[in-house]
Order: structure tokens, then C-alpha cells, then sequence
């Protein structure tokens, strides 16, 4: 064995550049440092025991499955807190309580289960905050929760991304499952199902997979619009779909869209997921997001680290998605406690600088700048015109229909302020982006055409990322 342990780990490293964002590299993996290598263990020094437990939980098998390519053979991951960091540090607080952090319906556990992924204990309705944007959801999720099979079935949650689809899915099965230990809960995403129909077809084993899907009482299936364009998954999920229908099972399902929107959907598919009840979730408002915020500092004991005119300071400013908001708290406390700060509103804007958009029009993050490049080029392709004639002050038709769908699908899936989109097509002012977004919506409401061309273009964008 001839590696050290800093070349080891730098080949670790290399490789989870490439497979994680940059965001998650530079946060969470740069700061460790390569302490011991044996050949079999790597032992990795973090910055404090929230780097370690955070690393642990989310990184450390990720790490591991890289060895075998990386560095010819496995190696396991060991964490520690580097010995002269090891004071106490405001990120502890930060770490899920004992039992908290892993699944509560282990597979093995459960007779004749095909879960595939393991369900997330945070995720349960009294975590969720109700709010406007998603009191039809909870509601519906409640009820199918008090008498499954019976009320909506199945029940078919969409919206954007971020927003607690996948949260309220869980939070039936936690809830039915605590009434009720014996159920038998399917919960997976429509990939693994799809991988699970490829490999089945593959080994001739269609009659193993039939039984296994049709063995549950609760069926959750996560991102179902992923379904669109794949005929045999899609044949399976409908007799998967009928069979646990008949049989009074109840099905839930997660979706971006409605199902009246999935592309290269089976109309039979189509009709059966909104058979039952089919309820959006939107964004939530400014009181809203301070509710989940409390309640999330609330779970984690954190009231007296985040005060109030911080958790209010973020939830002005992060505006897209829940998870977003989470991902704030987490970079805040990261960031308290390397620099051993105390959190105020200073500290947060200095820590959150990237994901805070000041009116001023502060310079797009360069992550940023890619993606609304990508959304020029691909809106400047589907409209036949240029990126340059779309950046330009030109005002002729041609020109500023693509022009405003660029803008809306800038504010749609990188949540800028109406100042910086202003700034990335020729210095517009903010009533001009606003009468844009307005134009756009309302031609995607009259018209299906145009409509399916903006999707067209969203889709590539977000396949891009
Ligand atoms: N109303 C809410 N109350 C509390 N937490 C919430 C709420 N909405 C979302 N969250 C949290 O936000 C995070 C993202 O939610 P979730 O994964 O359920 O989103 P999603 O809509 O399924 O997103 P995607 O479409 O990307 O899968 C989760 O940690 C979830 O607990």
C-alpha cells in the first residue's frame, strides 16, 4: 500500500466533484482533511462534531462506494473531530435527537415488503406547518391517514419542487403505520420503479415483481411524472395500479404536474390518477415561511441560537422553496460555527450572500449565471432566434415573445429577483420583467401550443442541472 492518506482522500475527492454540486463539495467534503489511511480505513478529520454526524449520515457511504474505482479496492470511512476543535460548537444542537435521524419502517421489518427506500421520521403532520398554499393537501393527506382506501384513492399531490409533497406522502404512511404496525408500506420513487421493471424484464422475474408490488397496503409512489415516455413501466404501473385499487389499497402519488399534464402519458393512466383526489401545493407566503422556520428551529432546539429577526431576516429573503429555507438554517450554523461566531442578521447575510437577493441587483452567483445562460440558449433554439437579440434592447415581436418566456422561466426555476432578470435581458427595469412574467402566464393559460413549448424548454432546462 503505497498511498498516503492525503492522496487517497484527494482521489475521493476528485471523484465526488464529479458527482456531487459544487456547493455540497466546497461546504461539506473540502473542509475534512485525510488524517490516517491503512489501505482499508480512511480516517478523515472534521471541523466539528456537526461536519462529522452530518458527513456520516449523508457522505460517508457515498464516499466508500467511490473506493473501488478510486482507489482499486474498498475502503471503509471513518469520521472524527479534529482533536483541537473538540469544544462544544452551536451546530451540535443542529444534529436530529437520538432515533430521530433514520427510518422508522425498516424493510426487513416489514413481511412481504418491496420497500426500496427508507422513510424519513421527521416527516410526519406534526412537523408540517399548514398554511395556505397547502391546507388542501394536508387535509386530504389527513384523511386518507384516518380510513385508507376509503376516502380518496388515490391521492395525487403535485407542485413545484421542494415544497413537502414527499413530506405529507410520508406522514400518511407514518401515521397509518403507528395506528396500525402490521401495514405493509411500499414507499418509492418512480425511477426505482422503473429500474425495478427493467431489471425484472431482464431476469424474467415479471412474475416475482408482480406479487411483490401487489403484496401492500400503502402504495407511495415519489416524481410519477418521471413516468411519462416509458411503455412498459407504464404497463406495469397500471396493473399494479388496478390490482391494488380492487383490492381497497390506497395509493399515493407525487408529481411535479397534474396528470392531465404529464407528457406521453397513457390516457388510462392519466384518468385513474386523478380518480381520486388530486391536490396542489404552492408556495408558501412570507408568514408561512417564518411558521416553518420557527417550527424547524422549534424540533431542533435552536430558538435560543436563531433568534426571531434572523429566522424573519431568511425567510424574507429565501423565497423558492422550503427546502431552500432548511438549507439556509443548515449553511447558517455551518457557517456560526467555523468562524465561532454567535447568529444575527449580520452573520446571516454574510453566511447566506449567495442566496440572498438584494435589491441593489448584486452580482448572480456564477452557478446562477450558467443556468440562466442555459435558459437563453435553449429559449434562443426553440424560438429560432439568438441569444444575443434576446440579451439586446430589440423590441420586435420576434424577439420579445422568446425574450419574456426567458425571463419567466428565470424567475420559474431560479427564483431570481425581477432587478437581476432585468439585468440579464439588456438592463430592463422591474415593472417591464413584471409585465413579461403577466404576458407569459396569461398566453400559457390561452394557449396550449405555447404552452407545451414553454414546458418544452423548462424540461431541457431542468434535465440540464
Ligand atoms: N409545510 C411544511 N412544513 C414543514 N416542513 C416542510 C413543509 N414543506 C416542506 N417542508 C420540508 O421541506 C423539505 C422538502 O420537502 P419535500 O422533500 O417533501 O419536497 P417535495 O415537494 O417532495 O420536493 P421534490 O419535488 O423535489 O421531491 C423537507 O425537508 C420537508 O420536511
Amino acid at each position: 500500500m503505497s498511498l498516503s492518506a492525503t492522496d487517497a482522500w484527494s482521489r475521493l475527492l476528485d471523484r465526488a466533484r464529479t458527482e456531487l454540486s459544487d456547493h455540497i463539495v466546497e461546504t461539506w467534503l473540502v473542509p475534512l482533511q485525510a488524517a490516517e489511511y491503512s489501505g482499508e480505513e480512511l480516517v478523515l478529520n472534521a471541523p466539528d462534531q456537526f461536519s462529522v454526524e452530518w458527513n456520516e449520515r449523508r457522505h460517508s457511504a457515498l464516499l466508500e462506494s467511490y473506493a473501488p474505482v478510486a482507489l482499486g479496492h474498498p475502503v471503509k470511512i471513518a469520521l472524527r473531530v479534529q482533536q483541537e476543535r473538540l469544544q462544544r460548537s452551536q451546530m451540535d444542537l443542529f444534529v436530529p435527537q437520538k432515533g430521530q435521524e433514520q427510518a422508522t419502517l425498516e424493510p426487513e421489518k416489514q413481511p412481504n415488503n418491496v420497500t426500496l427506500s427508507s422513510l424519513n421520521d421527521r416527516y410526519t403532520f406534526d412537523t408540517f406547518v399548514i398554511g395556505k398554499s397547502n391546507d388542501l393537501a394536508a387535509a386530504a393527506a389527513m384523511a386518507v391517514s384516518q380510513a385508507p382506501g376509503k376516502t380518496y384513492n388515490p391521492l395525487f399531490f403535485y407542485g413545484p419542487t421542494g415544497l413537502g409533497k414527499t413530506h405529507l406522502m410520508q406522514a400518511i404512511a407514518q401515521e397509518i403505520v403507528r395506528k396500525n404496525p402490521q401495514t405493509r408500506v411500499t414507499y418509492i420513487t418512480t425511477e426505482q420503479f422503473t429500474n425495478d421493471v427493467i431489471t425484472s424484464i431482464g431476469k424474467g422475474a415479471m412474475h416475482d415483481f408482480r406479487r411483490r408490488y401487489r403484496e401492500t397496503d400503502l402504495f407511495l409512489v415519489d416524481d410519477v411524472h418521471f413516468i411519462g415516455g416509458k411503455n412498459s413501466t407504464q404497463e406495469e404501473f397500471f396493473h399494479t395500479f388496478n390490482a391494488l385499487y380492487e383490492a381497497g389499497r390506497q395509493i399515493v402519488l407525487t408529481s411535479d404536474r397534474p396528470p392531465s399534464e404529464i407528457s406521453k402519458l397513457e390516457a388510462r393512466l392519466a384518468s385513474r390518477f386523478a380518480w381520486g383526489m388530486v391536490a396542489d401545493i404552492g408556495q408558501p407566503d412570507l408568514e408561512h415561511r417564518i411558521a416553518i422556520l420557527r417550527r424547524k428551529a422549534q424540533m431542533d432546539h435552536l430558538e435560543h441560537t436563531i433568534p426571531d429577526d434572523v429566522l424573519h431576516f431568511i425567510a424574507d429573503h429565501v423565497q423558492s422553496n422550503v427546502r431552500e429555507l432548511e438549507g439556509s438554517i443548515i449553511k447558517l450554523l455551518a457557517y456560526a460555527s467555523l468562524k465561532h461566531r454567535v447568529v444575527t442578521v449580520d452573520l446571516a447575510r454574510e453566511a447566506l450572500r449567495d442566496k440572498i437577493r438584494t435589491s441593489e441587483g448584486a452580482p448572480m452567483r456564477s452557478e446562477r449565471q450558467d443556468r440562466m445562460g442555459v435558459i437563453q440558449q435553449r429559449v434562443a433554439t426553440e424560438w429560432g432566434v439568438t441569444v444575443e437579440g434576446l440579451q439586446s434592447k430589440t423590441r420586435t415581436k420576434t424577439l420579445t415573445i422568446p425574450r419574456q418566456v426567458a425571463m419567466y422561466l428565470a424567475r420559474e426555476i431560479l427564483g431570481l429577483q425581477l432587478v437581476e432578470i432585468g439585468q440579464a435581458f439588456g438592463g430592463r427595469d422591474h415593472s417591464t420583467v413584471i409585465h413579461s412574467l403577466e404576458r407569459v402566464a396569461e398566453t400559457m393559460k390561452e394557449s396550449a401550443e405555447f404552452r407545451g413549448r414553454v414546458e418544452r424548454v423548462r424540461e431541457t432546462v431542468r434535465h440540464s442541472s
